[in-house]
C-alpha cells in the first residue's frame, strides 16, 4: 500500500509577473527517493521552501506527512529533514559540537544527543574527523556531516537542495551510496533535488522534470522515456556485411518500424515505436545480407533528458495522452 508523503495540489509561487512555480500537482509516496530534475532557476528549489513552510504559496496547496506547510511549518520542520545547498556549520565548532547544538535545538537530552550524534557521525563515516573542527573539513564531509545533522531529530523524510555540489567524483559515489542506504535500511523517504542527471539516474526511484516551474513529464525511466520519446520509443543499432536500398525498404515495412536511418555503408540505427527487434534480426537473416551486430539501445535518463531539451518544440513532443 503506497501512503502519499508529500501531496502538491496546484502549487504556485509568482514573484511579481513572472511564475517560479506554475500550478504544480505531484504526490510523492512513503518509502521513494524522487529526483526533482531540471535545470538552473527551474523552480525547484522555490517549491522545496514551500515544502518546508518557509515561502508562501501564492496559490495552491502543499502537504507534507500529512500537514498543511503553510499553516503547521514547525509541525513539518519536527518531521522533515532539510538539507539546503548551502549548508552553515559553525566552523569553529567540531562535527560532533555541531550535531550536539542541533540536539539541543531540536529539545534531544544531553545524553541521547550524544549517543545519536556518535552513531551519526559512524554512519556517515565521520567518526574519525568527529572531534575535527568542520570548518577544516572538506565539501564532501560538510555534506556527509549535513546529512548526520538532518538525521538528529529521525526524520520520517529527508529533502535534500543539490547535496553533490561541488563534491568530486569519490564523495558523490560515498553521499549517494548513503542516501540509497538510508532510504532502503532505514526506510526514510528522500526528496533530492539536481541538475545531475547520471546521479538522479543512479539512486531515484522517480524523477520529476521539471522546467520553468512546470513538471514535464514524471514517472521511473521508462515510463519518462515513453512520455518524452513516444514516437522513437526503441532504437535498434544494426551492422550488417553491407546494406542495400531493398534491405532499407524491407525494414521501412515492419510493422512499428517509424523510419530507418543509414550511418554507413555497414551500419543503420532503426526507430520504432515497440520492439522490432527479432523482427529485424529476421529480416536480415532473410535477406542474406549478413548480420554482425544488433542491439536495443537503451536510453538512459542523460539521453532522454539532454534529446528532449535539445527538441525545440517540447509541446508536440508531449502530447500523448
Ligand atoms: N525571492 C525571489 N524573488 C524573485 N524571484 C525569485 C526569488 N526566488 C526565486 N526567484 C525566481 O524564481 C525562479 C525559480 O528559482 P529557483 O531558485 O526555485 O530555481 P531552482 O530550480 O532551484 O534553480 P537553482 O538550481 O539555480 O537553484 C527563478 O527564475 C528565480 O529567479
Amino acid at each position: 500500500m503506497t501512503a502519499p508523503i508529500i501531496e502538491l495540489d496546484q502549487l504556485t509561487k509568482k514573484y511579481d509577473d513572472q511564475y517560479a512555480v506554475d500550478h504544480l500537482s505531484l504526490t510523492i509516496n512513503k518509502g521513494e527517493i524522487f529526483g526533482l530534475l531540471g535545470p538552473n532557476g527551474a523552480g525547484k528549489s522555490t517549491t522545496i521552501l514551500m515544502m518546508l513552510g518557509l515561502s508562501e504559496p501564492s496559490a495552491g496547496s502543499v502537504k507534507v506527512c500529512g500537514l498543511n506547510s503553510t499553516s503547521e511549518p514547525l509541525a513539518v520542520k519536527q518531521r522533515v529533514g532539510y538539507l539546503p545547498d548551502d549548508l552553515g556549520f559553525y566552523d569553529d565548532m567540531t562535527g560532533f559540537e555541531n550535531l550536539i547544538y542541533t540536539a539541543r535545538l531540536n529539545g534531544i537530552d544531553r545524553k541521547t544527543a550524544e549517543e545519536r550524534a556518535l552513531q551519526l557521525l559512524k554512519r556517515v563515516g565521520l567518526l574519525d574527523a568527529a572531534h575535527k573542527k568542520s570548518g577544516k573539513y572538506s565539501r564532501g564531509m560538510r555534506q556527509r556531516l549535513g546529512l548526520a545533522d538532518v538525521l538528529m531529530k529521525k526524520p520520517e523524510l529527508i529533502i535534500l537542495d543539490e547535496p553533490t555540489l561541488g563534491i568530486d567524483p569519490e564523495g558523490v559515489r560515498e553521499l549517494l551510496q548513503l542516501i540509497r542506504h538510508l532510504n532502503q535500511v532505514e526506510g526514510i523517504t528522500v526528496l533530492l533535488s539536481s541538475h545531475h542527471l547520471h546521479q538522479v539516474q543512479q539512486i531515484c526511484d522517480r524523477v520529476g522534470i521539471f522546467v520553468q516551474g512546470k513538471l514535464l513529464a514524471e514517472g521511473n525511466l521508462e515510463e519518462l522515456a515513453e512520455k518524452l520519446y513516444f514516437e522513437d520509443l526503441f532504437v535498434i543499432d544494426v551492422r550488417v556485411d553491407h546494406i542495400d536500398q531493398q534491405l532499407i525498404k524491407q525494414l521501412n515495412e515492419v510493422k512499428g518500424v517509424n523510419r530507418v536511418a543509414q550511418i554507413s555503408d555497414k551500419e543503420m540505427a532503426v526507430y520504432g515505436e515497440s520492439n522490432i527487434t527479432t523482427d529485424i534480426a529476421n529480416i536480415i537473416i532473410q535477406t542474406n545480407t549478413g548480420l554482425q551486430y544488433i542491439q536495443q539501445r537503451n536510453y538512459g535518463l542523460d539521453e532522454i533528458y539532454h534529446r528532449y531539451f535539445e527538441g525545440a518544440d517540447h509541446s508536440a513532443k508531449n502530447t500523448k495522452s
